[in-house]
């Protein structure tokens, strides 16, 4: 855990444009200190766009970001995983040529550990996550599944107050999905970080969230546990549009 460890994420009110297109469109929500916040919409929602906000990969206009109340819209990605706000991307962003090791050990070296401790927390963390052999793999010859396991495990080594996931679950198959929802679950309480968690996977969604903020064409479409986001009549109809009136319709 980062050494001042941050209680509140705010994005407030937050606009960001593509030329013509209108990715997010007034969005605001908060992600606290040990909540596990799912992010879900349909393609093209605006999802990815509002997380690289929330990292400092994207500006928001206008709009702020808050971290515990502290206006953070204009820092550096690199400024803002310091201010613990990590995150995993779509593609893994491993270094391809180094070790599993060796990729949570760069991360440790970057907040300040000593390499003796940069090392044993990777270790730590491998061990946590249950990825016990294959320390010494290179990156670029790992499964696709341990990739993405391993980009979790490098963006805890950060020790980030918050981390932000992005579709942690994509290309694996159900048993590989049960431990990644075994995994994100001990997060808040192994790591005391809160989660927000983007993903298609619904069962992933629905098994591992404290709450669910729905986006849809870029504005908020609901907020709620995962029961009242998954009986919401505009939820169902904005996955499944004229098919949400048939009867049983689940997403
Ligand atoms: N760099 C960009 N340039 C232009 N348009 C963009 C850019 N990034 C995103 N968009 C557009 O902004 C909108 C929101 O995209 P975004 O990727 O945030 O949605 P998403 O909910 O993450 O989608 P998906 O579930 O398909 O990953 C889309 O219409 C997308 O085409």
């Amino acid at each position: 855990m980062a050494k001042s460890p941050k209680q509140k994420l705010q994005a407030k009110n937050v606009h960001v444009v593509f030329g013509g297109i209108k990715a997010l469109t007034g969005v605001t929500l908060t992600l606290n200190a040990g909540d596990i916040l799912g992010l879900i919409g349909p393609n093209g929602a605006g999802k990815t766009t509002l997380v690289n906000v929330l990292s400092g990969f994207q500006k928001p206009k206008p709009g702020t970001i808050e971290l515990d109340g502290r206006d953070v819209s204009d820092l550096s990605p690199r400024k803002m995983a310091q201010a613990g706000i990590g995150r995993s991307f779509q593609a893994a962003r491993l270094f391809r040529k180094l070790t599993v090791l060796e990729n949570l050990t760069v991360a440790g070296l970057g907040i300040g550990l000593s390499r003796k401790a940069a090392t044993s927390q990777a270790r730590d963390i491998l061990d946590w996550i249950g990825y016990r052999h294959g320390h010494d793999r290179q990156c670029d010859s790992l499964p696709y599944s341990d990739e993405r396991r391993i980009s979790i495990a490098r963006a805890l080594a950060l020790q980030p107050s918050f981390t932000l996931l992005d579709e942690p679950a994509s290309g694996m198959n159900e048993q590989e999905c049960e431990l990644l929802m075994e995994t994100i679950t001990g997060i808040p309480k192994n790591f005391g970080c809160g989660v927000m968690l983007i993903e298609h996977n619904m069962q992933v969604i629905m098994g591992v969230c404290h709450r669910i903020h729905v986006l849809d064409g870029g504005r908020s479409l609901a907020e709620g546990s995962p029961e009242e986001v998954r009986n919401d009549p505009n939820v169902l109809r904005a996955y499944l549009g004229d098919r949400a009136s048939q009867k049983n319709a689940v997403i």
